[in-house]
């Protein structure tokens, strides 16, 4: 059977809940007899890019990784990955990305001057989608949660494959979490690479259930039309 996937990425800072909430809503949406594929990316082991940003985020490269060289190793990590997202999107109902574009265009545009934001948006963005050809996402889910509340749920993390530090490098600097959550903010207003639904993942000081924000993305689906999901 020849499906094409309705794609949706789940974006947010380091720890604020999108491994949780990709797998409850394929969860969720498997059981409403949907097929789903889930796929995470950095793929630190299955591409070159991956280990090369394995290395990165441990603080382990000898010289410094500007905003464009990680930028352009975010995007190959995607491109390398390019025949299995396109197979996903042939085979399935649903592709779930655990990170996609808009991860590349809101890290990297945090580690450069203001001034400097928005074409630095703008050139990753056209490196992924046209030069590399990836494909644009139906919708991207932005989960909103305060610095602090994701960096205590970093802590809760099990050990990771990439990296042996509690914090890896992006996930160490407060200034870098704060930035990147303004461009989040600004990529989701203009709704940049494809139409954003933005979530808070707390609510009067404590963490949503899972199910619950899975249903608030659901609906924003269904009111896409793509769907009719229940
Ligand atoms: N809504 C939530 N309620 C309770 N715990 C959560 C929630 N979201 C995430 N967590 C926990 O927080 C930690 C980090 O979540 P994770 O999904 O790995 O974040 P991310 O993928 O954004 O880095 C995990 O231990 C997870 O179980
Ligand atoms: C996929 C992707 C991740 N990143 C960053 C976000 C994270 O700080 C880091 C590692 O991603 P990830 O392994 O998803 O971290 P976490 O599970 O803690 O959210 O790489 C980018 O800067 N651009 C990208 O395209």
């Amino acid at each position: 059977m020849f499906v094409t996937a309705f794609i949706i990425a789940i974006e947010g800072g380091d720890g604020v809940g999108k491994n949780t909430i990709s797998n409850a809503l394929a969860a969720s949406l498997r059981s409403k007899s949907k097929s789903v594929a889930v796929i995470d990316f950095p793929r630190y082991g299955d591409t070159l890019a991956g280990g090369a940003l394995k290395q990165f985020l441990n603080g382990e490269t000898k010289r410094p990784v500007t905003a464009q060289v990680a930028a352009v190793l975010y995007a190959l990590d995607r491109f390398e990955y390019r025949d299995d997202i396109l197979k996903a999107i042939n085979e399935n109902d649903f592709v779930i990305f655990d990170r996609y574009v808009a991860s590349n265009v809101a890290y990297q545009a945090a580690k450069v001057p203001k001034a400097d934001r928005s074409t630095m948006m703008e050139w990753v963005a056209d490196l992924e989608l046209e030069t590399f050809s990836l494909p644009r996402p139906n919708l991207n889910v932005l989960l909103r949660l305060d610095v602090a509340a994701a960096r205590s749920l970093v802590s809760r993390k099990p050990k990771r494959d990439y990296t042996s530090l509690e914090h890896d490098v992006h996930e160490a600097d407060d200034t870098l979490q704060t930035r990147l959550r303004e461009n989040y903010e600004h990529i989701a207003d203009q709704a940049m690479i494809s139409r954003w639904t933005v979530i808070d993942v707390s609510r009067f000081g404590s963490l949503r259930n899972p199910s619950e924000i899975c249903a608030e993305v659901e609906r924003s689906v269904e009111e896409l039309g793509a769907f009719a999901i229940s």
